[in-house]
């Protein structure tokens, strides 16, 4: 390719380089409102974020039938393949409000391993276990019983950035907060410290 052609290409295709996304990491069980403080979140933001939610990759799967074996294989794919959609477009400078639900310990390994832990804001969002069990009951599209199931283990590394108990703040409230702490995030961060904690994050998933 000529010299003439590459520039011309870089032109069409500029790179920032240097610049990666931010990324705010909702953590919290089932029904403990995190979709509801992304939509905020985007609502109030000055910056352009993405909210990626795996639901949206799990609704992107062909419908049919599989057997149990695969599913499981096919499921867990779907997360690792989630984790690397937020890694990537974080690296290519959008920022990115991820929910998740960190249910199982390889999913914060994973994340642990692959996001740039100075550029996540860690949230707690935590839900008591009444709340949630009423929520649950009330939207009636979650399996009974699954945020409970859930609640031991999502908050069990124990370290955020920011927290917000979603039982005593509206969606609104908690989405402020975290844009409010933003500009004055202390160092190390959450995931800096989780590293340090646990320095072999590299995830068996
Ligand atoms: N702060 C809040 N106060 C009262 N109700 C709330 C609050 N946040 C969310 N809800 C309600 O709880 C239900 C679950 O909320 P939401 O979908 O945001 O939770 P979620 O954590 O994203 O759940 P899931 O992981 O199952 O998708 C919704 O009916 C929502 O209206």
């Amino acid at each position: 390719m000529s010299e003439a052609s590459c520039s011309e290409l870089d032109d069409r295709h500029p790179d920032p380089g240097a610049s990666r996304g931010t990324v705010i990491f909702l953590n919290g069980t089932s029904s403990s409102g995190k979709s509801s403080i992304a939509n905020e979140l985007l609502r109030i933001l000055d910056e352009p974020y993405f909210h990626l939610a795996v639901d949206a990759f799990h609704a992107m799967r062909t419908r049919q039938e599989m057997p149990p074996e695969q599913l499981t294989t096919v499921l867990h794919n779907t997360w690792r393949g989630y984790h690397r959609a937020v890694a990537g477009m974080a690296a290519a400078g959008n920022n990115v409000v991820v929910d998740h639900v960190l249910s199982e310990e390889w999913r914060l390994l994973d994340c642990l391993d692959l996001f740039v832990p100075q550029d996540v804001v860690f949230v707690g969002v935590r839900c008591p276990r009444d709340e949630v069990e009423r929520r649950e009951r009330k939207r009636g599209d979650r399996p009974p019983g699954l945020a409970v199931r859930q609640l031991a283990q999502v908050h069990a590394h124990g370290v955020y950035d920011v927290e917000c108990d979603t039982s005593r703040a509206d969606p609104g409230q908690c989405a402020r907060l975290i844009k409010e702490f933003l500009p004055h995030r202390p160092l190390p961060t959450a995931f800096q410290r989780l590293r340090e904690k646990i320095p072999d994050a590299v995830s068996p998933g």
